[in-house]
C-alpha cells in the first residue's frame, strides 16, 4: 500500500508522515528529501540554480520511483497533472487542509521554501488555486488546524482503517 500525504506548504506533510511511519511501521519517504539525496543539492539551491521547472521534473521522477509506504509529498505535487493521476491510480491520497493563517504562524519567515518567500498576496493566490486541486485529488481529508501531530496521525490511521479492502492493497 502507498499512502500519499498532500497539502500546502506547512500543512504538516513531513511531520505527520514521520509519525505515521512509527504508528503504521511502514517505510517512509519524503519526496523533497529523496530529491535532495538524488541531486546532492538542497531544494533552495535547485530552485536557484536550475529553476522550478527542473524541480518539478525531479518531483515527478521521485513519485514514480517510490513504490511503497508512506510518502510525504511537496506542496506543489498537484501542479503536474501526471502526478495527480499517478497518485490516484497507485495509492490512497490523504489531504491535510490547514488554513493560511495557521500556516503563517507555523512557517513565519521560513527561508527553506522558495515559494513561501513571496509577497503575502501571491502566497494567498497560490493557496486558493492549489486548495481546489488538493480537494479534488483527495481520498481522505483530515483538517489540521489546532490539532496536535498525535491527534492528526491517529485520525489518519483510523480513516485508513475504514477504507474498503481493495484500496489498501
Ligand atoms: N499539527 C501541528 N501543530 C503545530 N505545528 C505543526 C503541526 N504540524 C506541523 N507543524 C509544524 O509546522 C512546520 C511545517 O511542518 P512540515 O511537516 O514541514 O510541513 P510540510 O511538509 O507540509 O511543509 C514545522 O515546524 C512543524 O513542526
Ligand atoms: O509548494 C511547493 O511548491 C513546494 C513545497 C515544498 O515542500 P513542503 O510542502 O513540504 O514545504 C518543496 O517541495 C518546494 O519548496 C516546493
Ligand atoms: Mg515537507
Amino acid at each position: 500500500m502507498i499512502i500519499y500525504l498532500i497539502g500546502f506548504m506547512g500543512s504538516g506533510k513531513t511531520t505527520i508522515g514521520e509519525k505515521l511511519q512509527e504508528q503504521l511501521q511502514m517505510e517512509y519517504t519524503d519526496t523533497d528529501e529523496y530529491i535532495e539525496k538524488m541531486t546532492g543539492r538542497t531544494i533552495p539551491d535547485i530552485f536557484a540554480l536550475e529553476g522550478e521547472k527542473a524541480f518539478r521534473t525531479y518531483e515527478t521522477n521521485a513519485l514514480k520511483e517510490i513504490t511503497s509506504g508512506v510518502v510525504s509529498t511537496g506542496g506543489g505535487i498537484v501542479e503536474t497533472a501526471e502526478n495527480i493521476s499517478f497518485m490516484k491510480d497507485n495509492g490512497v491520497v490523504v489531504y491535510l487542509p490547514t488554513s493560511l493563517n495557521v500556516i503563517e504562524n507555523r512557517l513565519h519567515d521560513d527561508q527553506s521554501r522558495p515559494l513561501w518567500k513571496q509577497p503575502a498576496a501571491a502566497r494567498a493566490a497560490l493557496f486558493a488555486r492549489r486548495s481546489l486541486l488538493y480537494e479534488s485529488t483527495a481520498d481522505i481529508t483530515v483538517e489540521t488546524d489546532h490539532k496536535t501531530v498525535e491527534e492528526i496521525s491517529a485520525e489518519v490511521v483510523s480513516l485508513l482503517g475504514n477504507r474498503p479492502v481493495q484500496d489498501c492493497q
